[in-house]
């Protein structure tokens, strides 16, 4: 098993969608989330073309390396690695982790989707994930059909130690109980893109806003009202 990597920190893992975001404003939709205080990327486009997607996952390691953010890819080891992204995002689907940590390196963020499952968080550990993802926690819109999972799985996988993704319907609104369950990362698709450019830095910020108030490890100093 490698070691264990800090994953940022706690925060908002904003998702991209390419029906919600056209790929001439994808760009700007990441600068935006990033200026909202996202502390994690991912690239998700079941779309677009080979081409198409190389060149997009180009411009957003740009815009990614530019902020320190890690940028992930969701399915595609072999994009992950000819662009030089940080990690990848493997489903139950797609693909071994041993296989993506030997074609990646050590140095890779590779994140596991677990639904509600204790046992799949479990071996994904096993497999060196290096954080663990569950939901979907409420109604999605992007992926309707995904397994339905409740709070409760966060804070039991809270004894894997380590960082655990809520995924799946997040909003502004839902968001705070995913994060006092024992979530450390909100990954957020519509809750974040749906409302068009100009909703995406005010929606980021309020997602950031979320953990500085309820996520347990959040820097003292930066809570609000905290003295310097
Ligand atoms: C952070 C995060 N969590 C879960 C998923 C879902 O992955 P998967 O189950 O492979 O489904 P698709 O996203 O590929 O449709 C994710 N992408 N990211
Ligand atoms: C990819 C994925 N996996 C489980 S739910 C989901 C969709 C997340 O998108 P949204 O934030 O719009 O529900
Ligand atoms: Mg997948």
């Amino acid at each position: 098993m490698g070691t264990l990597k800090p994953i940022s920190r706690p925060g908002l893992y904003a998702i991209t969608d390419s029906t919600l975001t056209p790929a001439d404003q994808l760009v700007s939709a990441i600068e935006a989330a990033l200026r909202g205080g996202a502390v994690l990327v991912q690239y998700r486009d079941k779309t677009s073309s080979r081409t198409e997607r190389l060149r997009q996952a180009r411009s957003l390691l740009s815009v990614c390396r530019n902020a320190r953010v890690p940028l992930i890819i969701n399915d595609d080891v072999e994009l992950a690695r000819t662009v030089g992204a940080d990690g990848v995002h493997l489903g139950q689907e797609d693909g071994d982790i041993t296989e993506a940590r030997s074609r990646l390196g050590e140095q890779a963020i590779i994140g596991v989707t677990c639904h509600a499952s204790l046992d799949l968080a479990s071996a994904a550990r096993a497999d060196g994930a290096d954080y663990l993802a569950f939901g979907r926690f409420y109604t999605s819109g992007t992926k309707p059909d995904a397994p339905e999972a409740s709070p409760e799985v966060l804070t039991r996988a809270r004894s894997l130690g380590r960082p655990l993704t809520a995924i799946g319907g997040v909003t502004t609104e839902n968001g705070a109980e995913l994060i006092r369950a024992g979530a450390d990362m909100l990954a957020v698709v519509g809750g974040l893109f749906s409302g068009g450019p100009d909703q995406i830095e005010h929606r980021a910020r309020a997602f950031s806003q979320l953990f500085a108030t309820h996520h347990p490890l959040y820097p003292i100093s930066s809570k609000p009202g905290a003295q310097p």
